[in-house]
């Protein structure tokens, strides 16, 4: 018998067929409805559901959460900013990833289609009203229906998405449930698990799979992945376009949507309860700025002396509309705040490290005591400011460890003056609807994320030093007193403290990001990430991937050209491919083989590179013969017309229709349409040579039973004739 180990379709399906899904798993498929529709019932009932139910599910705290484009990027200057936590959507093309983002939200938002490749770029979307979460639709690897190049930059800029983008919080890998895990599949899981990614399966379309098999499916991946440490859930089996098991899926996202947590005078408050009220604060006051400049210019056409008392009037009326509006906030916060006794301590002038890094006396004490531990000059620092010759000294330090650079200089006695820096990521995200108002009021109290917030435009990444107003790259330490004594015309360009507003204590707690260098702090990346790929060397960082995880990518680049040959010599040099003198430099698109960089080959080599199209596309697209179908064929004939008959006599002809007729004798609409002999006459012949058929027939059977030729039963017996033997009766 065939060992099944050498054939791995067939381990795949017996361990399918040995696997054994627990209860809890069949339970849920089963209240869920996950799963093809078996019943003609159901099927009803689902068709209903489909088609009258008004789907508007509850994600991130709202119901039907309005899905908004921010942007599409194919390149790094067109990606957003950092300041939303990023979930992204990530398989196979046409595994269903658009579909998927509209209905987490119960939108029409994303464009879907139904051959591969329909999304060409990565598109982000804000959730949300104001948005607390950014959902990112990345184009599909594998098979699509775009020119070479273009799925080459896409992939390319896609992976180093992934690699580099800070505020990616997770990435969700959808898995055909017809398909299940394909090499590619794995090679971007292999990818994920080195950048330390956290990534979950979805699988999507079950839909299209019974139940049963879904569940021996899921058992078997959730054995095979179990191993990965990157791994952020357990399988979800989810069937979007049919709206099932997706609050499964919402309720895991949820949690990384931002909410974070302020302490105002001691009180904790949720940032986007805030966020809300100060929305309605500032229409309020534009309303009431509007308001109060038509009634100044009313006022300006009476008298000029009454104009020229107007206009200092609106400083002493914002202030006090400010007034009135913190206590409207306050009002509308429930009063707590008010309440709450002044504390002391917060009116006096504050100290560096304690504005900045603390809640109360212990956790003060707790930082105060890290802080000595790490930087043992901290108090010579303090009275240190920035000279322009000693920051543009710290500038042309190139790209070193930022880490130890953020440290080295705060030990050189180097603070830096402040800076405006958006804030992202983890510890600072969060954005409200206009996104681009001033959080000034707001920042400086949030607790985990009193960085220095941007109020115009963010430093890139790409863009140039930042010279001597360059940010600080610990931040909160040494600038802000700087820069509040140095330059008292500069309140409220960044967030630090105000003159008129002592800090509330907020205690600090500190992450990666306080020793990651500017740009990349700003530009929302994490550390070590490469430079983006750009247009002038397409393939590059692709072909850098595939070298560097070719043992871990199961290649089936190295599967096919590896068979046979055996394993390269690996103290062979690799050779370039030679460029031919005689021919002209073609443009290069390169992959990487045993051999070195070769360019992308054309026809079936190609899926080598790229994947193979599915066997639906592969298939020759024929429209339907319709003349075939409905048996239309003698009517709309187009081929030759047989020869009926001209030039022969009767019999020929006869015979000759005979012959057609018989073969085509079942189809009576051809038999009735010919133009032949009647059809009686042609019914009779051919009887009558049935007849003669039989004849013959028969009297084969009967010569073979008579051990002989045919012969005449009644014809008299001739006994010389026989055989001596045969005769001999007596
Ligand atoms: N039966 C079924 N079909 C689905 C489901 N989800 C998506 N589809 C179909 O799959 C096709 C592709 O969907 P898309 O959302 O465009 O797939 P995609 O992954 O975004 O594809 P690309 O953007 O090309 O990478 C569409 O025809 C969808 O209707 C599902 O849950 N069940
Ligand atoms: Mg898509």
């Amino acid at each position: 018998m065939e060992d099944p180990s050498t054939n791995p379709a067939k381990v795949q399906k017996l361990r399918e067929r040995a696997a054994r899904p627990s209860h809890s798993m069949l339970r849920y498929l089963a209240e869920n409805k996950i799963g093809r529709v078996q019943t003609q019932e159901d099927r009803k009932k689902l068709w209903y559901e489909h088609r009258y139910v008004r789907y508007a599910p509850s994600f991130i705290g709202q119901l039907k959460p309005k899905m908004r484009l921010w942007t599409a990027a194919l390149e790094e200057s067109q990606l957003p900013l950092a300041r939303l936590p990023e979930i992204a959507v990530c398989g196979r093309s046409n595994s269903g990833k658009s579909t998927l983002l509209n209905y987490l939200c119960g939108q029409e938002s994303a464009n879907v289609r139904r051959f591969p490749g329909s999304t060409t770029e990565l598109v982000f979307w804000k959730v949300g009203r104001p948005a607390q979460l950014c959902l990112v639709d990345l184009p599909g690897y594998g098979y699509a229906e775009a020119s070479e190049e273009k799925r080459l930059q896409w992939t390319e800029f896609m992976l180093w998405y992934i690699r580099a983008r800070k505020n990616l919080k997770r990435l969700l890998l959808l898995i055909d449930a017809c398909q299940g895990v394909k090499p590619a599949d794995r090679e971007m899981i292999a990818y994920l698990e080195r950048h330390s990614v956290p990534w979950q399966i979805i699988v999507t379309k079950c839909d299209k799979v019974p139940s049963k098999e879904i569940a021996r499916r899921l058992t078997i991946l959730k054995e095979d992945l179990g191993q990965y440490r990157r791994m952020a859930g357990d399988p979800v089996p989810v069937s979007a376009l049919k709206r099932r098991g997706m609050d499964l899926l919402r309720d895991g996202l949820n949690q990384m949507k931002v909410a974070k947590e302020m302490v105002k005078e001691g009180i904790r408050l949720k940032v986007y309860d805030l966020l809300e009220q100060r929305r309605i604060r500032n229409r309020e006051r534009r309303r009431r700025k509007s308001e109060k400049k038509a009634a100044a210019a009313a006022s300006a056409a009476e008298a000029a002396e009454a104009t020229r008392a107007e206009a200092d009037v609106p400083n002493e009326d914002t202030e006090e509309t400010e007034d009135a509006l913190e206590t409207d906030l306050h009002h509308l916060l429930g009063n707590w705040a008010s309440s709450a006794p002044p504390r002391e301590d917060l009116q006096q002038s504050p100290s560096i490290s304690k504005a900045f890094f603390s809640l109360d006396d212990r956790d003060s004490r707790r930082v105060d005591s890290f802080m000595s531990s790490l930087f043992p000059d901290l108090e010579q620092l303090r009275a240190v400011d920035a000279s322009p010759a000693q920051v543009s000294a710290r500038d042309g330090g190139g790209d070193l460890d930022m880490g130890s650079r953020g440290a080295g200089n705060l030990q050189a006695g180097q603070p830096q003056p402040d800076q405006e820096m958006s804030t992202f990521g983890d510890e600072s995200t969060f954005s409200d609807d206009e996104g681009e108002e001033d959080l000034g009021d707001i920042k400086p109290e949030v607790r985990r994320f009193d960085f220095h917030h941007n109020s115009g435009e963010t430093p890139r990444r790409s863009g140039k030093s930042q010279g001597p107003s360059g940010p600080s790259w610990f931040p909160g330490l040494g600038p802000s007193s700087s820069r509040d004594q140095g330059k008292p015309g500069q309140e409220g360009s960044a967030v630090g403290l105000r003159r008129d507003q002592s800090r509330p204590r907020g205690d600090k707690v500190y992450s990666e990001d306080d020793f990651a260098s500017p740009q990349d702090y700003a530009a929302g990346f994490r550390r070590w990430a490469p430079a983006a790929p750009t247009g002038g060397a397409p393939g590059k960082l692709m072909a850098e991937i595939r070298q560097r995880y070719e043992r871990e990518w199961s290649m089936e680049l190295e599967d096919v050209s590896q068979s046979g040959r055996g394993a390269p010599d690996a103290a062979e040099p690799q050779r370039p491919a030679r460029a031919r003198a005689s021919e002209e430099p073609r443009p290069r698109m390169p992959f990487v083989t045993q051999e070195g960089l070769k360019p992308i080959p054309k026809g079936h080599g190609k899926h080598k590179v790229f994947g193979k199209p599915p066997a639906r596309i592969l298939k020759t697209k024929r429209p339907l013969d319709v003349t075939k179908a409905l048996k239309l064929k003698s009517r709309y004939r187009t081929t030759r017309k047989r020869n009926t008959g001209t030039g022969l006599d009767w019999e020929d002809a006869k015979e000759q229709w005979l012959t057609w007729y018989s073969k085509h004798k079942r189809d009576w609409r051809l038999v009735s349409e010919a133009d032949s002999p009647k059809k009686e006459d042609v019914d009779a012949a051919y009887e009558t040579l049935q007849e003669r058929r039989r004849q013959r027939v028969a009297n084969l059977h009967r010569a073979r039973h008579k051990g002989g030729r045919a012969r005449d039963a009644n014809a008299p017996r001739d006994e010389s004739a026989l055989p001596e033997w045969a005769g001999r009766d007596e």
